[in-house]
């Protein structure tokens, strides 16, 4: 494609993802009036696709400047990224397949703008502001966290006193997690999934690492494919959950023997490694729609392998002599790596959240360390997503609430 039909092609799929995001188009026509983030500048680290796109437009609405660069190597869309660099007031440095130094040299440039706020997605630009470019952060207002990961590497942060700045957890809205680590990976892992195997679901045997958030989503989704759902945990409390919600659950040296597919969803590492690798079936397939590149160990696996070969595109086979094993997307998020990321009415939740929590960095002075998102903030979103599909919900009447906040009436 020429330039000016990539920049065609993202203005498209920004349409529509603009089109199915209401909650975000609300927060859109309020900045727009009142330009909240006037003479600020945002500097962002995320997946660049189009709904994040159309959370890049919400912001300079409001008056900011933004420069975005991506937060994964193999998650942009060149397109859309295109087409954003195009845009008044924006500038886009994110390019799909940079190497690792192409990648960081990005978070470089959107810092070169100076931000006061910042937003990420695994804590990659916090993690530079306070490595080598720690002379920025007296300017900077507060940030904003999109995801698990980055929330955890945050709190760490906190703990040993190297916060040096205010950060809203955004993934810890309800009205994020619940609905976009839940019902976006549920269904975009599966996307992720099918689109390059190609392959039958159905009667599979589906090993799911992590029954936290987005853990029930993907294993709610391959039961409802027809999976055989296998879930692994190291939290007894979930473990337990999965096995009521009817799952079978064991430890991975043993589900390692069963599986047909490898899901893994933890934010941690090593989830799946040598030991896993060789006692599972030929032509098992794994994928990770949870932290970095770290939960399948890539390395472990490309030592024990005689070759590897390209088998389709986004899946490189390793062949270990006696079997092979299928990886998508070099163990990267496989619903943005391989798939078109979350749905975007989940994505409206959640970037609904990010615009909302910029503005409120903007007009509140924070101390510095991990926030939550106030909860007015929350119930808003839920509030207007409600209101965009139609739905009313019952009230409760002063004698209910008075009921509900007394105790002499408990009998
Ligand atoms: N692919 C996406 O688009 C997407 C969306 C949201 C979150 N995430 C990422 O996915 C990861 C999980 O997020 P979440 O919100 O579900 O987190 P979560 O904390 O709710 O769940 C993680 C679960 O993994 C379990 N776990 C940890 N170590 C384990 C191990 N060794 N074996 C088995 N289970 C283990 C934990 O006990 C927990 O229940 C994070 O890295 C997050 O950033 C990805
Ligand atoms: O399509 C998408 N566009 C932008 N962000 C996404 C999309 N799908 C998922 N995530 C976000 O990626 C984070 C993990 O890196 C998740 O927390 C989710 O909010
Ligand atoms: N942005 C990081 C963290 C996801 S949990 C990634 O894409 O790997």
């Amino acid at each position: 494609m020429t330039e000016k039909e990539l920049i065609e092609s993202g203005n498209m799929k920004m349409d529509w993802a603009r089109n199915h995001m209401p909650v975000l188009a609300i927060v859109r026509e309020k900045f727009e009036e009142e330009k909240p983030l006037k003479g600020l500048k945002v500097g962002m680290a995320l997946h660049v696709e189009a709904k994040t796109a159309v959370l890049v437009e919400t912001l300079a609405a409001g008056g900011a400047e933004v420069s975005i660069t991506g937060c994964n190597p193999l998650s942009t869309q060149d397109d859309v990224s295109l087409a954003l660099d195009t845009r008044k007031n924006i500038s886009c440095f994110a390019r799909y397949g940079v190497e690792s130094q192409e990648y960081y040299e990005a978070i470089d440039r959107v810092l070169d703008i100076k931000p006061d706020i910042t937003i990420d997605d695994g804590a990659d630009l916090i993690f530079k502001l306070h490595t080598e470019r720690t002379d920025l952060l007296p300017n900077i207002l507060g940030g904003c966290e999109e995801t698990t990961t980055g929330v955890h590497r945050l709190h760490a942060m906190e703990k040993e006193g190297a916060l040096k700045m205010p950060v809203i957890a955004v993934n810890d809205a309800m009205t994020k997690y619940l609905f976009d680590n839940r019902y976006g990976t549920g269904q975009s892992a599966w996307d992720g999934l099918t689109r390059p195997t190609s392959l039958l679901v159905a009667g599979k045997n589906v090993v799911v690492a992590g029954y936290g958030w987005c853990g029930r989503g993907v294993a709610m989704r391959a039961s409802g494919l027809g999976a055989n759902v296998i879930v692994t945990e190291v939290d007894p409390i979930r473990a337990l959950e999965a096995k009521m919600d009817g799952y079978r659950v064991m430890k991975m040296a043993d589900a390692a023997k069963l599986g047909e597919l490898f899901v893994t969803t933890t934010g941690n590492r090593d989830i799946l490694t040598a030991e896993h690798f060789k006692s599972m079936p030929d032509g098992a397939i794994l994928a990770n729609s949870g932290h970095f590149n770290v939960e399948i160990d890539m390395e472990a696996l490309a030592s024990l392998a005689k070759s590897t070969r390209t088998v389709r595109h986004n899946i490189k086979e390793y062949d270990l002599g006696d079997r092979r094993i299928n990886v998508i997307a070099e163990g990267r998020l496989v619903n943005l790596a391989a798939g078109d990321g979350h749905p975007a009415e989940v994505m409206d939740m959640s970037f609904a959240n990010q615009a909302l929590c910029v503005r409120y960095i903007a007009e509140n002075k924070l101390s510095n360390g991990v926030h939550k998102v106030p909860l007015e903030l929350d119930t808003f979103v839920a509030k207007m997503k409600l209101k965009s599909m139609g739905i009313t919900i019952d009230e409760l009447t002063p004698t209910q609430e008075c009921y509900m906040s007394g105790w002499e009436c408990g009998t």
